[in-house]
């Protein structure tokens, strides 16, 4: 079947931004007399790995909680999954959050429950399924992110940082959302920990279509999964490919890019490629 012609008027730029799963435009971001953000816009694609860095307290949680409805912004718009973020009846807002899962920095699990307890909090919140296809669907998610069986009836407190981490990804896919927000998912882990990390999330993003946000300060994550990287400079993104960023003369790109830590992270991502 050919693909139909867009509508008259329909240009092809406005076809590829139809794509875009968060448009951000004009987003002001205010704490008291501090400005955070300031006539922002961000188009996130669908199905890409957006990676978001930043110096420290530029905006990059803030932007997170503000996108997902935790933190409302002083001016400016915000579109997820189509829907406009900021004026969303309470149900509508319910709604959109069943699309998407959100990872927080320290996995935010609840102490005094399970794993699978953890993992059935957004089903339970959402939807009335039967404690029996609860179960079952818990151990699905448990599989998926790596985690052994056994992991079902296990406390926070008696996994490791690693697998806390997995358990925390999988709340997030717990009703298998269309887009997922991760907050510095790598940070704490030994590297071979986080680069274990990054292909699980690489692999789930390829299986499942998932369009990912990724806040990261791990230069090994950009290098090794995100598709683009949205770069917080002077209250604005800056959103490019890394091999783009790399040629930016921007003071602060230029010493985080071209920094020992960027040049060992690009070089192990030049051996896998060639390997
Ligand atoms: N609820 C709040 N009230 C007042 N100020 C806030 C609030 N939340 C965040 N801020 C301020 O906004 C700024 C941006 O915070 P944010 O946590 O987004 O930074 P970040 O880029 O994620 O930093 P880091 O890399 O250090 O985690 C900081 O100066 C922070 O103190």
């Amino acid at each position: 079947m050919t693909e139909a012609a867009p509508p008259p008027g329909l240009t092809v730029e406005a076809k590829r931004s139809d794509e875009a799963v968060i448009r951000i435009r004009g987003l002001r971001t205010q704490f008291g007399p501090q400005i955070i953000h300031d006539n922002l816009d961000l188009d996130v694609t669908k199905g890409e790995v957006l990676g978001v860095v930043g110096g420290s307290g530029t905006g990059k949680s803030v932007l997170l909680r503000t996108i997902v409805g935790l933190q409302r912004p002083t001016a400016g718009s915000i579109e997820l999954l189509g829907a406009d973020v900021l004026s969303l009846t309470d149900q509508a807002k319910e709604a959109l959050r069943t699309r998407t899962g959100v990872l927080f920095q320290d996995g935010a699990l609840f102490s005094s429950l399970t794993v699978a307890e953890n993992i059935q909090v957004p089903m339970r919140e959402h939807t009335d399924l039967p404690q029996e296809l609860m179960d079952e669907l818990a151990e699905l998610k448990i599989a998926m992110v790596g985690l052994p069986p056994d992991a079902a009836g296990k406390y926070p407190s008696e996994l490791s940082g690693g697998m806390r981490k997995r358990a925390g990804l999988a709340r997030a896919l717990s009703l298998d959302p269309e887009i997922v927000f991760l907050d510095e998912p790598t940070a704490g882990l030994d590297p071979i920990g986080a680069a274990a990390f990054d292909q699980l999330i690489l692999s789930l993003q390829k299986s499942l279509g998932l369009t990912v946000f990724m806040v990261t300060h791990d230069l090994d994550s950009l290098a090794a999964i995100c598709d683009r990287i949205a770069a917080l400079i002077d209250k604005k993104v800056r959103v490019a490919t890394m091999a783009e960023h790399l040629r930016d003369d921007d003071p602060w790109l230029h010493e985080y890019f071209h920094g020992p830590r960027a040049r060992a992270a690009l070089d192990a991502k030049a051996s896998r490629v060639s390997a």
